[in-house]
């Protein structure tokens, strides 16, 4: 079996794959590959290790329709047209668990530097502005006993919701599409309607899937229901929000503060106006990217190419959304 990869992949998996025989070609590049070059790739190859932004359109699987499997290195899966991988009998593959702690970690710095301005400290720091403190300037606020709510309490929502509660002994809200038995046993989660997670949330995470249903649902209506003290955190999916809006409720004060490790379109550009706010911290989309975690994103995605070689079961296929 030969194997495609579109980025240069974490060592673990790599080795599992090429211990077992396979060949595996990784586009070492540092630019994406088009639409029409991941065809002409794919079309050479009977697997494809998908890491990169790439969407798996039905035009790319009508013209790839002998792939064995692809095998996605995320969780997301988005951008990925499973309805027709499904009808072309093209199983796709994904990463759910093995990223759940980086990611939610990742929430968590988010939300803690939001509280406390530290990416607009550090960059008064680079701008020479460490000269002269005030007792009541730029000051953050406090998140111990405050109300974290969680918009998808599934994995990484769960993680999350742990750190903030072990970290702050914060009060956890959730809205979910099914309930959480589990979290609420263990950390006292109340489940509870989209209306009430907006009104009591001081903290308001996005941990939901990008769906039609969840494209777009953070837009200027729905800020306007927040506390104007609110935190809002997203590192699920950028175009879960609206960034125009985003940027209205923080300059209009409807909303204090949000933490982002996704942006709507990605990348986020230089000049873009959040990157000034001092009650914003943006990251460039890196919730899983710690070592362990990506190698272990990579054995599993390693695990999904080998069992669609052998013809086992593959133990983390997705069929719809
Ligand atoms: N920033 C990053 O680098 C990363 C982002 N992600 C994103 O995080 C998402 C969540 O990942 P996991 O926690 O592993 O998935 P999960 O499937 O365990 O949890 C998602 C939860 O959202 C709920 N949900 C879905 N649609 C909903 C709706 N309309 N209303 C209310 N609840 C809804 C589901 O019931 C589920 O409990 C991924 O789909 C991915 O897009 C994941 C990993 C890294
Ligand atoms: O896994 C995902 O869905 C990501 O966004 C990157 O790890």
């Amino acid at each position: 079996m030969k194997i495609f990869a579109t980025r240069v992949i974490p060592p673990d998996g790599l080795e599992l794959l090429q211990r077992a025989g396979l060949t595996v070609t990784q586009w070492t590049e540092k630019r994406g590959l088009s639409a029409t070059e991941l065809i002409t790739h794919c079309q050479q190859y009977d697997a494809l290790l998908l890491a990169s932004d790439n969407h798996i359109d039905r035009a790319f699987l009508e013209q790839c329709r002998h792939l064995k499997i692809i095998a996605l290195l995320s969780v997301g899966y988005d951008k990925v047209d499973v309805a027709a991988a499904n009808e072309l009998r093209i199983p796709v593959t994904n990463t759910p668990g093995v990223l759940s702690a980086a990611t939610a970690d990742t929430a968590f710095l988010l939300m803690l530097s939001v509280a406390r301005k530290a990416f607009f400290h550090y960059k008064r720091i680079l701008r020479g502005e460490w000269n002269f403190s005030e007792p009541t300037a730029n000051l953050g606020i406090d998140l111990e006993g405050k109300t974290l709510g969680i918009w998808g309490l599934g994995n990484i929502g769960h993680v999350m919701a742990k750190r903030c509660v072990s970290a702050f002994g914060m009060k956890v809200i959730y809205h979910n599409r099914g309930r959480n038995e589990a979290a609420e046993k263990e950390l006292g989660a109340v489940r509870v309607s989209f209306e009430e997670l907006l009104a009591q949330s001081d903290v308001l995470s996005v941990h939901t899937a990008l769906t039609p249903e969840t494209t777009g649902m953070f837009n200027k209506d729905v800020f306007r229901q927040m506390k104007p003290s609110a935190i809002f955190i997203n590192a699920a999916r950028g175009a879960i929000h609206n960034e125009t809006d985003l940027i209205a409720a923080l300059q209009q004060g409807i909303i204090w503060g949000a933490g982002l490790d996704v942006t709507n379109p990605e990348p986020m550009q230089p000049d873009n106006p959040l990157l000034d706010m001092p009650t914003v911290a943006v990251l460039p989309h890196i919730g899983s990217a710690t070592v362990e975690t990506r190698n272990a994103m990579s054995v599993m995605a390693a695990k999904n190419i080998l069992a669609a070689y052998e013809g086992t079961p593959l133990p983390n296929q997705v069929t719809s959304l």
